[in-house]
């Protein structure tokens, strides 16, 4: 261990090791590169070694992606035991020439230390470096110490000068990763075991998202082989909280995680259309199971009065006499909707076909015995084949698809939810056919499958339709090599010339179709409602509602879910009011706590602001405890609107980003006194409601009417405590008057 050279010495060993390390990762890529061009050489002349080239390519791919991922920041500490060779610790795992490790990736059991070791509990460890690069260059380094006084030894935090600096860095509009800096309490969560539920709550800041992205990083590289299949689900709040985060686990190297809103969760469905929280509300509601099983049993109807139609002349009639018992076997089957269907059906033909039977095969004189044969005979002289005749035709007949299409229709879960908005005499469910999906309607839908059951035949008829693509694409391409030999039929000379049409046929053509479908898990998993994720991490968790709940534990059967959120923060008027109430249906108490009580966000001064803002919330909330302060105090202004537009482009005019954020019901006054305002994260002001500001943060903030987002919702204070803490160094208070000039308040 070198403590005692010079700091001008250390960064001079830290820079050659990090030139070879380097040197390592641009041989690895090469040696990848190289790999991967010879895959493509290969002929593959039967389907099944392209098969197996493509695949090939593709993990060849997929890992020089990770190894172009980690150019920047690529070695970012020293762990030096009391005894034994230091250890580098990097974005991943590299080895030197003869196979030792020259850098250890953070998620390896020999990189904990660098996230937990303190003067008390060391592990072993002399001393932990921080190390600041640009580029390819050691730029600085931070050193703490082990085996000094441990009673005099660090407080709470592990590398705080990096911690620090970490924070005190401008906001982008887009989440950074937080390897280098990863806190003991954060580094539990991390590298908690990937088995059973772990909830995660804490306060605003406290690194509940970062957290969860690098426990899936985590999780991914301990269980690559479970997860990599399977995939690893993210969920968020909405897309734009889901654009915030996406560089985060592509900068650790990590692409099979699949990012979505519970809205994007029914593949096929595009959820655009906006609804009071009220109307949401109600549609989350557990009830809602009630509704819809309700509302189905509904479609599968007798007739009240009798209903007589025509087939091929004969007036045909069916009543709740005749219905009734089709309908109670079809249910009995314990079939869902659409398989059950065929057992009514088949019920139903079964008395149709008997009704014509009775008339066309009636034998008025089979017991006469003066009759012609003056034999016995029998009252019906139809044979079972031709009652399977009939029975067949009748399986034919509009008029009679019609009527079993009224009393039992085939259901898609779009037409059985629209049909069933449309007839409901909820005021706050009822909306005309074809208004479009809301949020609230994609785990109604999803439930939806579960009551009809997905029709077979519809997949079928999919799987066919996706074939013939198959064969289609494959035929086209074929139709295209072989497009001027067509033109040019009559001239014999260039039909002799072959083309890709005379040496490959349509079948080969399709595999190699079918093997640019075989996709990531993630993207795979995004098109399939039934895919059964390895992991599931949901974001934001206190806001979902028990319906969207009951949807993605359909995703994951395994029940291996991280769930991160802060019940104090939910603006969701069907939040819960514990962890317990959202998971004891599907587990129990089998699932375990851990708790962030550190904010990293917000700074002291605003914290405290906070505090007495809410300092009446009932239940109290219990505030994290911030990690550094700015020394600078929110300040609080009235205005009118010009006031307003004159103070944000003052503090707009500062480097970093700022948001103005509003309650939903001042939104449209707000955004009118400041025109130049968008929502786009990227852009240096932003305008959001407290919705859309959950989860977010910026250097700055302007915060309207802190009283109108109070009271404006019954979640108001919960709203109030979000909006409070979006900040990292300034809050201002502006409340919206009629027009005075501007002052402080
Ligand atoms: N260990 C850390 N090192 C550096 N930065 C950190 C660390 N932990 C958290 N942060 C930063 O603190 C900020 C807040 O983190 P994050 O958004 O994950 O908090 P949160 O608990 O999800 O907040 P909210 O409840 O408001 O959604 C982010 O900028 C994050 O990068």
């Amino acid at each position: 261990m070198s403590s005692l050279s010079s700091p001008a010495d250390a960064i001079a060993e830290e820079q050659d090791h990090l030139d070879m390390i380097y040197g390592r990762l641009d041989e690895t890529r090469e040696r990848i590169r190289e790999r991967l061009a010879d895959q493509w050489r290969q002929p593959g002349v039967t389907p099944q070694e392209r098969r197996q080239r493509d695949f090939a390519a593709r993990d060849y791919a997929e890992r020089l992606a990770r190894y172009e991922a980690v150019e920047s920041g690529l070695c970012f500490g020293r762990l030096d035991p009391h005894d034994g060779t230091p250890l580098r610790i990097g974005r991943l795992g590299l080895r030197g020439a003869g196979a030792e490790p020259v850098l250890i990736d953070w998620r390896a059991p020999a990189a904990r230390p660098f996230y937990v070791a303190t003067a008390v509990t060391s592990y072993g460890m002399a001393r932990r470096r921080h190390i600041r690069t640009r580029g390819r260059t050691v730029t600085g380094l931070d050193d703490e110490v082990f085996d000094a006084d441990p009673a005099a030894g660090g407080g709470p935090l592990v590398g705080e000068a990096a911690l620090i600096a970490a924070l005190d860095a401008r906001r982008t509009g887009r989440m950074r990763d937080i390897v280098e800096t990863i806190q003991a309490e954060q580094d539990r969560v991390i590298r908690s075991a990937a088995g059973g539920v772990l909830v995660v709550q804490g306060g605003p800041g406290t690194g509940k998202t970062a957290v969860a992205l690098h426990r899936a990083a985590y999780l991914l590289y301990t269980y690559r082989e479970q997860l990599g299949s399977r995939g690893v689900l993210i969920v968020g709040p909405n897309p734009t909280f889901l654009r915030y985060i996406s560089q985060v686990l592509p900068s650790l190297a990590e692409t099979g995680v699949l990012l979505a809103t519970p809205a994007d969760l029914f593949p096929g469905v595009t959820a655009q259309r906006a609804e009071a929280p009220e109307v949401a509300e109600v549609k989350g509601r557990a009830e809602m199971v009630e509704v819809l099983e309700q509302g189905l049993r509904d479609r599968q109807r007798v007739p009240e009065t009798p209903i007589e139609f025509v087939v091929d002349r004969h007036v045909l009639r069916l009543d709740a006499g005749d219905c009734e018992p089709a309908r109670r076997r079809a249910r009995a089957s314990g079939r869902l909707h659409n398989l059950a269907r065929p057992i009514f059906v088949a019920g139903i033909l079964d008395v149709l076909a008997a009704q014509i039977a009775d008339r066309i095969g009636d034998d008025p004189f089979w017991d006469d015995p003066l009759g012609e044969d003056d034999a016995p005979g029998v009252p019906n002289v139809l044979d079972d084949a031709d009652r399977a005749d009939i029975r067949a035709d009748l399986a034919e007949d509009p008029a009679v698809l019609a009527v079993l299409d009224d009393l039992w229709p085939v259901l898609t879960p779009e037409r059985f939810l629209s049909e069933l908005y449309a007839s409901t005499g909820h005021p706050l469910l009822h909306r005309p056919m074809g208004d479009g999906w809301t949020a609230a309607d994609v785990p109604l839908l999803d439930e939806a499958v579960e009551l009809l059951g997905e029709d077979d035949r519809a997949a079928r008829a999919r799987a066919a339709r996706i074939e013939r693509r198959r064969l289609e694409y494959a035929q086209g391409v074929l139709d295209i090599s072989a497009g001027s030999k067509s033109y040019e039929a009559e001239d014999d000379a260039e039909a002799e010339i072959p083309n890709a049409a005379d040496v490959m046929e349509a079948g080969m053509l399709a595999d190699r179709y079918a093997e640019r479908q075989s996709l990531p898990a993630a993207e795979r998993a995004a098109a399939d409602r039934k895919w059964a994720f390895g992991h599931v991490i949901v974001d934001e968790a206190q806001e979902l509602s028990p319906m969207a709940w009951r949807m993605l534990m359909r995703r994951c059967p395994s029940r291996s879910m991280t769930v991160v959120g802060d019940l104090a923060q939910t603006g969701a008027l069907g939040g819960p009011a514990s962890w317990g109430e959202v998971l004891s249906p599907y587990v129990a108490d089998r699932w375990r706590l851990a708790a962030l009580t550190v904010s990293y966000r917000t700074p002291a001064e605003i914290m405290s602001f906070a505090g007495r803002l809410l300092a009446d919330a009932e239940p109290p909330i219990d505030l994290p405890h911030p990690v550094r302060s700015t020394g600078v105090e929110p300040d609080e202004w009235t205005g009118g609107p010009a006031d307003l537009a004159a103070l944000v482009a003052d503090r707009a005019g500062g480097p970093g980003s700022l948001a103005v954020i509003t309650a939903a019901s001042r939104r449209a006054e707000v955004a009118a006194a400041l025109p130049g305002l968008g929502q786009d994260l990227e852009e240096p002001a932003v305008l959001l409601t407290v919705t859309q500001a959950k989860g977010l943060e910026f250097d700055s903030v302007v915060l309207v009417d802190p009283e109108v987002i109070r009271t404006e919702s019954p979640r108001g204070t919960n709203d109030l405590y979000v909006a409070l803490t979006r900040a990292t160094r300034t809050l201002t208070v502006f409340r919206l008057g009629s027009g005075c000039a501007a002052r402080p308040s």
